[in-house]
C-alpha cells in the first residue's frame, strides 16, 4: 500500500473551537477598530467565491509587549494551552506559539509573540518586534503606572513597524483583581489613551478566562479582514491594469477580468 503526503494532510484540521463565522464583536464602542457588526461584504463574497488569494497561506505576525508581570504570558497560555500559573516566571527574551483558525472557510494563522517586560530582557526582545501585523499592548488594570508606559512601549513596537500598517490593541489584565468601582476609574483613563494612540480597548483575566476567547478572535477577525481587503485591492488593480492594456467596452472588459481573477484555491 502506498502512503500519499500531499499539504493537506501535513497539517490536522483546524480546532473546532478556532473556526469563526461570524465577526466577533468589540469590547467598548469607545474605542473599537471598527462598529460594524458583520464582516466587510466584499470580505464575505471573497470567501464564498474562494478568492481571497495567498491569505490562507499566510501567516499573520502579532507582538504582545508591555510592563513585567503584567500577565503576557498567561494571557498567550490560557488562550492557545487553556492553562494559568500563578507563580511568575519572568520570560527571558521572546517565545511564541502558532494558532490557526478559520475564517467563513478561510485557513488562517497568527504568529503569537510574547515577549519580555523587563528591562535587561528588553534589548533582545525588540529585536523581534519587526514584521508585526497587530501590536497589542498590555498594562495590568491594578496598577496606574503599567498604563502610563503605554505610550513608551507603542513608541518601540512601531520603531520597527509601519505605523499606518499596524493594527493596535490595548490590553487591561488581571480583571479579576481589581474592585468593579476600581476597575471602572482606570477604564476611563484606559478608554481615552486608546482613542488617542487608536487601538482597540479590551480587558480580560487570565485567571478566570473572562474575555480571553473573544479578544482573540477579535484580533484574528480584523486581521484577517484587513488582509482580505488588502489582496483584493492588490488583485482589483492588477485587473484594471489588464483593462487598459486591452482596451476592451464596459461589456467586455468584465468577461475578460472575470477569466483573469486566479482561481488559486480551486
Ligand atoms: N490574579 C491574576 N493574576 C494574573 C493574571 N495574569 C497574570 N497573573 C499573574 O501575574 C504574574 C505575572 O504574569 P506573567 O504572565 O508571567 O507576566 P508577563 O507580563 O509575561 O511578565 P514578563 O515575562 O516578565 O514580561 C504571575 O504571577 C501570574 O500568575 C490574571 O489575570 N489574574
Ligand atoms: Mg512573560
Amino acid at each position: 500500500m502506498s502512503i500519499r503526503v500531499s499539504a493537506m494532510s501535513v497539517l490536522p484540521p483546524v480546532r473546532k473551537d478556532r473556526i469563526i463565522a461570524q465577526l466577533p464583536q468589540f469590547f467598548r464602542k469607545e474605542a473599537a477598530f471598527h462598529t460594524k457588526e458583520d464582516f466587510n461584504n466584499k470580505v464575505k463574497t471573497a470567501c464564498q467565491e474562494q478568492r481571497t488569494g495567498t491569505v490562507g497561506f499566510k501567516i499573520s505576525k502579532v507582538i504582545v509587549v508591555g510592563d513585567l508581570a503584567v500577565g503576557k504570558t498567561c494571557l498567550i497560555n490560557r488562550f492557545c494551552k487553556d492553562a494559568f500559573d500563578k507563580n511568575y516566571k519572568a520570560t527571558i527574551g521572546v517565545d511564541f506559539e502558532m494558532e490557526r483558525f478559520e475564517v467563513m472557510g478561510v485557513p488562517f494563522s497568527l504568529q503569537l509573540w510574547d515577549t519580555a517586560g523587563q528591562e535587561r530582557f528588553k534589548c533582545i526582545a525588540s529585536t523581534y518586534y519587526r514584521g508585526a501585523q497587530v501590536v497589542i499592548i498590555a498594562f495590568d488594570v491594578n496598577d496606574v503606572a503599567s498604563l502610563g508606559h503605554v505610550r513608551q512601549w507603542l513608541e518601540d513596537a512601531l520603531k520597527e513597524n509601519d505605523p499606518t500598517a499596524v493594527q493596535l490593541f490595548l490590553v487591561g489584565t488581571k480583571k479579576d483583581l481589581s474592585s468593579p468601582a476600581q476597575y471602572s476609574q482606570i477604564e476611563q483613563d484606559a478608554l481615552e489613551l486608546a482613542q488617542e494612540i487608536t487601538a482597540e480597548y479590551w480587558a480580560v483575566s487570565s485567571l478566570t478566562g473572562e474575555n480571553v476567547k473573544e479578544f482573540f478572535f477579535r484580533v484574528a477577525s480584523l486581521a484577517f479582514e484587513t488582509n482580505v481587503l488588502a489582496e483584493l485591492e492588490k488583485t482589483g488593480s492588477r485587473q484594471i491594469g489588464g483593462i487598459v492594456r486591452i482596451n476592451s467596452t464596459p461589456n467586455n472588459v468584465h468577461a475578460s477580468t472575470k477569466k483573469k481573477q486566479p482561481n488559486c484555491c480551486q
